[in-house]
């Protein structure tokens, strides 16, 4: 066996990091025969003085992915799960005040949701999952200072009407005819930033957050008359912005789900307003058109590219 240590290396460590991903997580509360559901996707992602065992193998620093996996279930079962960012900022806390090596954890969570199935039978333990969005967090603690982002992801929404997109920049490839009215549909993965960054600061109630800023994003989407879906993307994160201030910074991704008048002359039908329009939903290419927001004096601290978080 080679033991690759000493002061001299051909190759250097950069970044890294290590953790169990994914620990699927439920937990269900009894209140009589009614019943409540948590259930979370969480990943545990730790870093810090981790150089040998990628050296030399020596474990001595590393506290197995297999226990950060058994943190998960045993937190849950200790200390319940209120909001995921409460639960995230406690297994944070956790890792990086229990391991001397560990300076810094990284939580991850997707919380799914199921609405309770209406029924006239005994008892309320029957679920369906919830086909909206799904809720996420990502908690960052490095002993001294806290990082929360929210937010969700899959947030399918569609206006049929009050949406316009003309006057654009031309060039000898430009085909899009001038519109008036179409329909402005987009599935929104968004995350904002908490301002909140250390224990001694109130810390804010994650879950009327989380609802309150879904609320916003929705309403300021069906307030807006768009003369394009750019504009509409500044209206909903701006609106968050304004409404909480808890929240210093938002990220919005937004595809632009293209729905086309379908061409219906060569069957003799006008396809029109008038007795009701036939569109084609078409799934790709898609116009993507991503912003940040930034409360005014505010750093930009969520990643470009929301597929990196
Ligand atoms: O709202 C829009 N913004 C664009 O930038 C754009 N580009 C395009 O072809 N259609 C649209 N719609």
């Amino acid at each position: 066996m080679t033991v690759n240590s000493g002061p001299t290396r051909p190759v250097v460590l950069g970044q890294n990091q290590y953790g169990k991903a994914e620990n699927r997580v439920v937990r269900i509360t009894r209140d009589g025969a009614t019943h409540h559901i948590k259930d979370l996707n969480v990943s545990v992602s730790l870093s810090g003085d981790m150089d040998e065992v990628h050296y030399s193998g020596s474990n001595a620093h590393v506290l197995p992915t297999d226990s950060t996996k058994n943190t998960v279930y045993a937190f849950a079962k200790e200390h319940g799960i209120e909001s995921a960012e409460q639960f995230g900022i406690h297994l944070a806390r956790h890792f990086v005040t229990s391991q001397e090596p560990i300076r810094r954890a990284r939580i991850r969570i997707e919380e799914y949701a199921w609405d309770r199935i209406e029924h006239t039978g005994r008892g309320a333990h029957s679920f369906v999952r919830s086909g909206q969005e799904t809720r996420l967090t990502q908690i960052t603690y490095d002993g001294s200072a806290w990082e929360v982002v929210s937010g969700l992801t899959d947030l399918t929404v569609l206006n049929s009407t009050d949406s316009e997109f003309w006057g654009f920049a031309k060039d000898k490839y430009t085909t899009l005819p001038e519109t008036h009215d179409r329909i402005l549909a987009t599935s929104v993965t968004g995350r904002w930033r908490f301002g909140w960054s250390d224990d001694a600061q109130r810390m804010p109630d994650w879950n009327t957050s989380y609802e309150e800023a879904k609320k916003h994003l929705l309403q300021a989407f069906a307030e807006t008359y768009s003369l394009s879906l750019q504009q509409t993307l500044y209206q909903m994160g701006a609106r968050v912005v304004e409404h909480r201030g808890e929240i210093d910074e938002v990220r919005l991704s937004l595809p632009n789900k293209h729905h086309f008048l379908v061409d219906l002359e060569r069957f003799g039908l006008k396809n029109d307003d008038a007795e009701g329009a036939v569109y084609y939903a078409a799934d790709r290419p898609y116009g993507l058109i991503e912003a940040t927001l930034l409360r005014e004096g505010c750093e930009a601290r969520i990643p470009v590219d929301l597929t990196n978080l």
